[in-house]
């Protein structure tokens, strides 16, 4: 369906831009038609029953789909503020990944030390220095809530962490090259309830600095940490507006009967 935009709309406001998104798994037509916008330093959240294509139009954003042959995107991702087309052939998917970091269901430190995780993407960017490494990698530390926990143990193997440290070391590493965009898969479906509490704290303290879109299967996290919703039924973008007027107030008769739970 077509979502209508504002009516006036001030790109300035806006990160991104989604339009007349289509992406295909072969044949398959997994998104349809997808048009919305991602407002900066917000958070966005993506619902909806599972196999609506939450995960697929969240892995759009940082071209993950690229990695897998056969797969094929129409339409238009647009990032400001310099208006590029993040789905353009032009564009360098390694390009993307820089400006836009993903955290993933699982937390996946690499087997290395809690530092070597978070220098990991700024090694790649060819920081060599050391004194840029130490001060990037205790900003970025911080930033996740985590370097109080660390800072006595940075050399020590990443897997002696607890399961929610490892998701927030994961959340560091995105955060050192200083992303644009942070997407969050289910970041807390593998955490106990005190993990992911703390997770959701620090989603929240983070829009500060970026913008972020997270996919949850949690109504109560969507309308805990999100400015905007958005949800998705069947590869369509059903309804996108202000978290508390999709919670509280939705117009469309499938959102509601989802969010009150008749439906999924
Ligand atoms: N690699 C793939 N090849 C073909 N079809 C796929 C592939 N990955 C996902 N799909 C299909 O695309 C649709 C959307 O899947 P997706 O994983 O994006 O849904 P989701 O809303 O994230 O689901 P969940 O909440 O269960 O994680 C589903 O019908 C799924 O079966």
């Amino acid at each position: 369906m077509q979502i209508k935009l504002a009516s006036n709309p001030r790109p300035t406001e806006y990160k991104s831009e989604v339009r007349n998104l289509n992406f295909y798994y072969g044949e398959f037509n997994a998104l349809k038609n997808i048009n919305m916008v991602m407002h900066d330093k917000q958070i966005t959240a993506l619902i909806g029953p599972s196999g609506c294509g939450k995960s697929t139009f969240l892995r759009c954003f940082n071209r993950m789909h690229d990695l897998y042959p056969g797969n094929r995107y129409e339409g238009e991702i647009i990032l400001y503020p310099d208006d590029v087309n993040i789905l353009s052939l032009n564009v360098d998917p390694i390009e993307v990944r820089m400006r836009i970091s993903m955290v993933f269901q699982k937390p996946n430190p690499f087997p290395k030390s809690i530092y070597e995780n978070v220098a990991y993407g700024l090694r790649v960017r060819g920081v060599k220095q050391r004194a840029v490494l130490d001060e990037k990698i205790e900003e970025a530390l911080r930033n996740a809530a985590l370097w109080d926990e660390v800072k006595d143990r940075i050399h020590q193997q990443a897997f002696n962490l607890s399961g929610g440290q490892q998701q927030r070391l994961c959340i560091a590493r995105a955060l050192a090259t200083d992303p644009e965009i942070l997407l969050f898969d289910e970041p807390t479906s593998a955490l106990d309830p005190i993990a992911t509490a703390s997770i959701e704290e620090l989603i929240a303290d983070l829009k500060n600095k970026v913008t972020i879109l997270i996919v949850t299967h949690n109504m109560q996290q969507a309308a805990r940490v999100s400015d905007y919703t958005a949800y998705m039924y069947l590869g369509e973008l059903i309804e996108f507006g202000v978290t508390d007027t999709i919670f509280i107030k939705p117009k469309n008769k499938q959102t509601e009967d989802y969010i009150t739970g008749r439906f999924g």
